[in-house]
C-alpha cells in the first residue's frame, strides 16, 4: 500500500515552522495514515531587512512565494501567520482554516540592562528611551500612550530582533506580538503584556491561517476540521473591516475583538502616525454575523470625516463611494461638506457597495 503524501508550504523561520508543525500535528491526529512533507520558502519580507515594511510594496510580502507553490500545484496548503495574509487572496486561493487564536496582544521585551534594573513597564523607562518596532500601528500607539519614548525601526524574524536588542545598545525595548514570541519558544523573555483595550492589536494577530486552492475539495474538508470557530469569527470581523477599508500596512489601525457569549464586539482605533490623533469606533452583534459587522464598522469609518483623516489615499478614494469627501486635514470643512452632500443627495456615478473591480490585495501587518 502506498502512503499518501501531502505537500505543505511554510516560511523558514522558527515561528513559521512551529506553526506549520502545529497544523500538521492537528491533521495527523485526524488522518494518521497521511504523510505530510514541508517545503520551505523564502519571502521578500524575509530577504529584504534593510527597509521598513511599508516600503516593500506592502502586499503579501510574507505570503507570495508560498502562494506561487500552491498555484503551481507544488503544494496543497500553506501555513501563515494570519496577520501576514492579505485580506483579498489571489484568484483561485482561499483561507481554508483559521486555527485557535493564542494571545493576540502585543508584548514588550526590555534590554537586559533595564530588566536587571527591575524595569517592568514602558512607563518606567527613562525619557527618550528607544523602542524598536516595524509596524505603523505600534509606532503610533507607543507615541500616543508613552510620549516620553522614541521609536526606531527594527526588522527581521523574532530571533533576529531579539539579537538586535540584546547584543547592541541601539534599543531599550522592542514591542512584538506575544503569540510570535511564545510560539517561537521565547515566551520567558516577555516582560510586559499590553492591554488590547488600550493598545489594539493587528488584524488577525495571534491566529494561524491556512491557505489552499479554492477547488481542492479534499483539502478544504480536512482544513475545515481544524478550524476554531470562535477565533475564525473574530478574525473574520477584523479582516472584513480591513478589506472594506481597503487598508493595509500603510494605515495605523489597531483592533480588539471580544466575545461575550454569542455577542461579538469589535473595536478599532485609527491613528495619525505621530499618535497625536486617535479615532475609536465600536460595533457589537452576533458572532455569526462577523463578516457583516466588520463591513458595517468600516462603512461607519468611511462615512466619518474625523476617522477618514487618518486613512491613506486609497481608503479616501473609497470613502467617496460612501458620500464622504476627501478630507486633507480639515475635518470641520469636510464634515460640513459631507452634511451638505447628504442634503443635496448627490448623484452617484459609481456603484455604492461593490468594491472597485481592480485586483485588490492588501497586506495586514
Ligand atoms: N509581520 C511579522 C509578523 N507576522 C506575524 C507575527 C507574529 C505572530 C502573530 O502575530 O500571529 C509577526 C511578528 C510580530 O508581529 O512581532
Amino acid at each position: 500500500m502506498t502512503t499518501k503524501t501531502i505537500y505543505v508550504s511554510s516560511r523558514k523561520s522558527d515561528l513559521a515552522l512551529y506553526q506549520t508543525r502545529e497544523v500538521i500535528s492537528m491533521l495527523k491526529k485526524l488522518y494518521p495514515e497521511i504523510q505530510f512533507e514541508i517545503g520551505l520558502q523564502d519571502t521578500i519580507g524575509d530577504q529584504v531587512l534593510d527597509k521598513h515594511l511599508t516600503q516593500l510594496g506592502g502586499t503579501g510580502v510574507f505570503t507570495k512565494s508560498l502562494e506561487t507553490e500552491l498555484l503551481a500545484h507544488r503544494s496543497s496548503f500553506a501555513v501563515h501567520s494570519l496577520k501576514d495574509m492579505p485580506t483579498v487572496l489571489p484568484e483561485g486561493l482561499v483561507l481554508g482554516a483559521v486555527c485557535e487564536r493564542e494571545s493576540p496582544e502585543d508584548a514588550v521585551i526590555f534590554h537586559p540592562k533595564h530588566r536587571n534594573n527591575g524595569i517592568k513597564t514602558l512607563e518606567a523607562l527613562p525619557k527618550d528611551s528607544i523602542i524598536g518596532t516595524s509596524s505603523l500601528r505600534r509606532e503610533s500607539l507607543l507615541l500616543k500612550l508613552y510620549p516620553h519614548v522614541k521609536v526606531k525601526t527594527i526588522r527581521g524574524n523574532i530571533q533576529t530582533r531579539l539579537a538586535k536588542l540584546d547584543d547592541h545598545d541601539d534599543y531599550d525595548a522592542i514591542v512584538v506580538a506575544a503569540a510570535g514570541f511564545r510560539r517561537g519558544g521565547l515566551g520567558d523573555r516577555i516582560d510586559q503584556l499590553l492591554d488590547p483595550a488600550v493598545f489594539g492589536y493587528g488584524v488577525g494577530q495571534g491566529s494561524i491561517g491556512v491557505e489552499c486552492r479554492a477547488d481542492d475539495i479534499e483539502i478544504l474538508k480536512m482544513l475545515a476540521k481544524i478550524e476554531h470557530e470562535k477565533s475564525a469569527q473574530c478574525c473574520k470581523a477584523e479582516r472584513s473591516l480591513l478589506r472594506t477599508l481597503e487598508g493595509g500596512c500603510q494605515i495605523s489601525m489597531g483592533v480588539n475583538t471580544t466575545l461575550d457569549g454569542d455577542e461579538l464586539t469589535l473595536t478599532t482605533s485609527l491613528l495619525s502616525r505621530d499618535g497625536n490623533e486617535c479615532y475609536t469606533e465600536t460595533i457589537s452583534g452576533s458572532r455569526f454575523d462577523a463578516e457583516s459587522l466588520g463591513e458595517q464598522l468600516a462603512i461607519q469609518l468611511l462615512k466619518n470625516p474625523k476617522a477618514l483623516k487618518h486613512l491613506g489615499s486609497t481608503e479616501k478614494k473609497r470613502a467617496l463611494t460612501y458620500g464622504n469627501v476627501e478630507a486633507p486635514g480639515d475635518a470641520a470643512a469636510a464634515a460640513a461638506a459631507a452634511e451638505n452632500a447628504k442634503k443635496t443627495s448627490p448623484k452617484r456615478t459609481r456603484n455604492e457597495r461593490s468594491p472597485s473591480p481592480k485586483k485588490r490585495s492588501r497586506a495586514t501587518k
